[in-house]
């Protein structure tokens, strides 16, 4: 006989529901949300609740959405536990997509940007724009940069459309100055943001083209949207990543199609920094925002680990995490005293689990992935990375990597064959080059020549030498090929130890004629003073080896699918899914959890939990002898 809560799936064997997510699936509702701790089963027990619908009426409509992309296949694998496939009348994918759809709908002409050379030209000509209208109508709290910062004026833009900036602005009837002194925004910013809006969107209303997270924008900002919703039923994951501008677009979807909803998501899970804040007993503000009457539900016991973790987690969150006694994960505590031994106890852990599987370490700073990535590789182990980038395909220590390489050129018995750095490191040698040597961002020549200058250096590395040294005698901004010039003509003597080349060359003066906004120069220096500190104790040649053996066999190791022994995950990359055996190394206050101003401390907070919740069986946490990790308050 079947057990009450058995869940037929199509695979043979049934999914045991607990009761409250019996209770769930069989809600009477119309309209609910799931706030639940992390790994309680949110999105399993959404994925039945659709399967459950179709069961229930084979005809119904379900559109599931999810935030991120990754929010989106981890639903996918969920509902693949119960289904062989996806039924034909369920559409899976994440809010921007199901408004870029809509709004095709009504114009099947609209044009999608994607390309980032034609979005910086726009930006460009905002800043032009600003220009002109400073020159008829002067400004003087405004200091208009001579080149637009892309990196900067991607987050404001990216900011200001989920907080629905400008109608914002306009409900207060404030003036844009005024505002971003109210809400601490930087007013530059602000005027180029508007300036791009302007251009993006004509006097007439008329949209000459969406880049990403556009398409929520334009619906959120409409009164009376035409929305073609047919849905019956509409679940949304990752309800916690919310921002103003995609509740608004849920409420007018939810008001158009009178379907039943569904919503989950924990709060502590809140890392995006323009989400809406909705801890403990705030939940009715996002309620309050839905067209029906909302209820919540509760999911109370993990699904994914056992007490061990659950202990942990409420030690430092106190968030009542329960967890069944059946399910067996363990937690290790082990101090280290400097970052050596953070690295040798990853190892200690990796040597303890099954050859086969791999380690997963989530880390908070991306910049902390080189060293680990050498001292895995040193220890004949292999590392993948995701939602990180390789350190020596990033263009300054790419840029150091030529520069080592270069300067060993002048060695009298130094022989001319293959460049040691493969090409795809050289690439990244001569975007860093360019964008650090000319002091100013100018991607649009160099993008679509890197790849050919990297395979002619390569192959024919003197072309290194003539790059640098022709580059410093070209007129016109090349300030900084200066320095590098400079740098090859240090004493030859110094290849025996890399770290003290770089530091007699002034390692931060090759970056310093490239303006950056104050963020990015810290990330610059952290990434620069990783390497340094990996690299201190060998000489040049030696550098490069380790380097160009590293690329070689992480490259032969994707290609062959062997498999790795680590995966290095960002926290962001990490969210939403789950692994065997996770290791958090570097804890300690200042570091992980970062340091933060004190209106946004809790998103830290939240990256840590983020980060702990993702282990099934096995988690280490490596902190810091003298500094521990301290409970959060609540
Ligand atoms: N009834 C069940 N029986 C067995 N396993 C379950 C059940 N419900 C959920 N699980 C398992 O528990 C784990 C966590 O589930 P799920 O990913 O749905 O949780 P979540 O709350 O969405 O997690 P997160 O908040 O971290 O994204 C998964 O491995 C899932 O397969």
């Amino acid at each position: 006989m079947q057990r009450p809560n058995a869940f037929d799936t199509e695979h043979g064997q049934p999914l045991l529901l607990s009761s409250e997510q019996l209770a769930i699936v069989h809600r009477t509702q119309p309209s609910a949300i799931i706030a639940a701790l992390a790994g309680t089963g949110k999105t399993t027990t959404l994925a039945c609740c659709a399967v459950q619908a179709l069961r229930s009426n084979p005809d119904a409509r379900i559109l599931v959405l999810a935030y991120s992309k990754s929010g989106v296949e981890a639903f996918q694998q969920r509902l693949q536990m119960l289904v062989r496939s996806k039924p034909a009348t369920m559409q899976i994918t994440t809010l921007d997509r199901w408004c870029a759809r809509s709004l095709r709908q009504t114009d099947p002409g609209l044009r999608f940007l994607t390309d980032p050379q034609e979005l910086r030209q726009h930006a460009r000509q905002a800043l032009q724009h600003l220009a002109e209208q400073l020159e008829r109508q002067p400004d003087e709290r405004l200091e208009l940069p001579t080149e637009v910062d892309m990196q900067a004026f991607a987050a404001f833009n990216r900011a200001a459309k989920k907080s629905l900036l400008l109608q914002r602005v306009r409900d207060e009837g404030a003036d844009l100055a005024e505002f971003c002194d109210a809400h601490m925004l930087d007013y530059t910013q602000a005027r180029l943001f508007a300036a791009y809006e302007r251009l993006r969107i004509d006097h007439c209303g008329d949209t000459a083209y969406y880049a990403e997270g556009d398409c929520t924008y334009a619906l959120a900002q409409d009164d009376a949207p035409a929305l073609h919703a047919p849905y019956d039923l509409v679940l949304l994951d990752e309800m916690h990543d919310l921002d103003l501008a995609s509740l608004t677009v849920l409420r007018q979807m939810l008001v158009a199609s009178n379907a039943q909803f569904l919503g989950a998501g924990d709060f502590n899970q809140h890392i995006e920094d323009q989400a809406w804040s909705v801890f403990q007993d705030q939940l009715h503000q996002l309620a309050d925002f839905l067209p029906l009457p909302t209820h919540s539900l509760p999911l109370t016991q993990s699904r994914r680990f056992g007490p061990q973790i659950a202990q942990a987690v409420n030690q430092w969150f106190h968030v009542d995490m329960k967890a069944p006694s059946t399910r067996y994960s363990t937690v290790t505590y082990w101090q280290w005293k400097d970052d050596a031994q953070c690295i040798d106890q990853l190892l200690q852990a990796k040597a303890s689990i099954p050859a086969n599987a791999p380690l997963t370490v989530i880390l908070r700073h991306p910049h902390d992935a080189t060293a680990l990535e050498l001292a895995m590789d040193r220890a004949g182990k292999t590392v993948s990375l995701h939602g990180l980038q390789h350190f020596y395909l990033q263009r300054e220590i790419a840029l150091l990597l030529g520069l080592l390489y270069a300067h060993g050129m002048q060695a009298p018995d130094w022989k001319s064959s293959t460049c040691i750095l493969d090409a795809r490191i050289l690439s990244a040698f001569v975007d860093g080059a360019l964008y650090f040597g000319k002091g100013r961002i100018d991607h649009q020549q160099a993008d679509s020549e890197l790849p050919a200058m990297a395979a002619q250096m390569h192959a024919n590395p003197q072309a290194i030498w003539r790059f640098l040294i022709g580059e410093q005698s070209l007129q016109g901004g090349q300030r900084n090929f200066a320095a590098f010039g400079n740098f090859l003509k240090l004493p030859l003597a110094l290849q025996s130890n890399a770290h003290a080349l770089l530091e007699q060359a002034d390692v931060w003066g090759l970056f310093a004629g490239t303006p950056m906004p104050d963020d990015d120069k810290v990330r610059l220096r952290a990434r620069v003073q990783s390497f340094m500190a990996a690299i201190a104790g060998l000489n040049a040649p030696q550098v490069l080896q380790r380097v160009a053996d590293l690329a070689q066999r992480t490259h032969k190791a994707w290609s062959y699918g062997t498999g790795f022994d680590f995966q290095l995950l960002s926290i962001e990359q990490a969210k939403g899914q789950e692994f065997d055996y996770v290791a958090l190394p570097f804890l300690k206050p200042g570091r992980f959890p970062a340091p933060a101003a004190k209106a946004t401390a809790f998103l830290e907070r939240n990256r840590l939990y983020v980060a702990m919740t993702r282990s099934k069986r096995k988690l280490w946490l490596l902190e810091h002898a003298e500094h521990r990790i301290r409970a959060f308050d609540d």
